[in-house]
């Protein structure tokens, strides 16, 4: 693949464009595809999803060049407590989900177009039912509610779940965060407000949030998660982009190097993916998973090359992104 020459300044030297099928559908696909970057600190993950456009995905190259270019910060801890993560499926899947990898904590995603309250309430209970009384259950709307949506459903699914740890993302406007925020005991987190905003940082001082979730990819690194978290001054919960290995490394760095560390992070994704990049998969075991760099197998990333055309599009977005850079 062609190495754009701002990155080959940079010591890129190497690119690989991955794909990977997913074990059930999530956030609307079935495959997880993008690019592995390697430089003189290693190799880094250049993912964005197909729904980001080349401005915004310019971030996650700015976040991969950083990492395959520069030391990661020191980490205050060795492992990183994680969640699981129960797509939108039926009760009897859920309550199988809800038992890989040994968490103690379950991020149930709800609110998808043409599913049910009754839906999301059943997957809730099964989730209850399969972790037990101890559990702490956090549903991610995907900012899918209007205000008065979100104000009807979430006590709905609080029942259901026997006691929420919090919403992420009920709805897409800040007023209507706030709003929900004001009215209910269930603590706010914000996701998309924070990933996909102009100023990350916003939704903080409008008191719209109660935590804040930060994906490295798309607010450009790991050391910029560290700045922005520290001016919210609100807790984080460092989530994945669905990464692979590799760059779910990137997260469990950040989750690692934040000064406190007070949730689960969503990083334990790999297990939505067929197969990972790392050898050993970066499969959570007692709801952990180890800090450290991970660089991808050859023969996995053979395995799971991308198709020619694939590749194509990849090399078509790289250039399009670093002539962004
Ligand atoms: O936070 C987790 O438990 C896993 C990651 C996760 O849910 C997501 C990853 C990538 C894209 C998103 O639609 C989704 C999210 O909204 O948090
Ligand atoms: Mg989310």
């Amino acid at each position: 693949m062609h190495i754009p020459s701002v990155l080959r300044e940079r010591g890129i030297d190497r690119v690989a464009a991955f794909s990977i099928p997913m074990t059930t559908r999530f956030r609307r696909i079935t495959e997880r595809d993008g690019l592995l970057l390697h430089g003189p600190a290693g190799w880094a993950e250049f993912s964005p999803f197909w729904d980001y456009g080349t401005a915004e995905s310019a971030a996650w190259l700015r976040a991969a060049l950083a990492d395959a270019t520069a030391a990661r910060p020191a980490p205050l801890r060795e492992e990183v407590e994680v969640n699981v993560t129960i797509p939108v499926v039926p009760p009897v899947l859920a309550h199988r989900l809800a038992a890989v990898g040994g968490a103690r904590t379950a991020k149930v995603k709800v609110a998808d177009p043409g599913v049910s309250l009754a839906e999301d309430a059943a997957r809730l209970e099964a989730v209850r039912d399969a972790m037990g009384p101890a559990a702490r259950l956090r549903i991610d709307a995907n900012a899918a509610w209007t205000r008065e949506e979100a104000l009807a459903a979430l006590p709905v699914l609080d029942r259901a779940a026997g006691g929420l740890e919090y919403a992420e993302q009920p709805c897409a406007e800040l007023e209507d965060l706030a709003a929900v925020r004001r009215a209910l005991e269930i603590p706010i987190a914000a996701d998309e407000s924070v990933r996909r905003a102009e100023d990350p940082l916003r939704v903080a001082r409008a008191e719209a949030a109660d935590l804040l979730v930060m994906k490295v990819q798309p607010l450009g690194g790991v050391q910029r998660c560290l700045d922005l978290a520290e001016q919210a001054g609100l807790p984080v919960v460092v989530s994945s982009a669905l990464e692979s290995g590799v760059g779910l490394s990137a997260g469990i760095a950040l989750a690692a190097a934040l000064p406190e560390l007070p949730y689960a992070c969503g990083l334990g994704t790999a297990t939505l993916l067929t197969g990972d990049l790392v050898e050993p998969p970066l499969y959570a075991s007692g709801g952990m998973l180890p800090v450290g760099r991970r660089d991808p197998a050859p023969e996995l990333l053979e395995r799971h090359a991308a198709g020619v055309e694939l590749t194509a599009r990849w090399e078509e977005r790289l250039a399009a992104c670093a002539a962004q850079s």
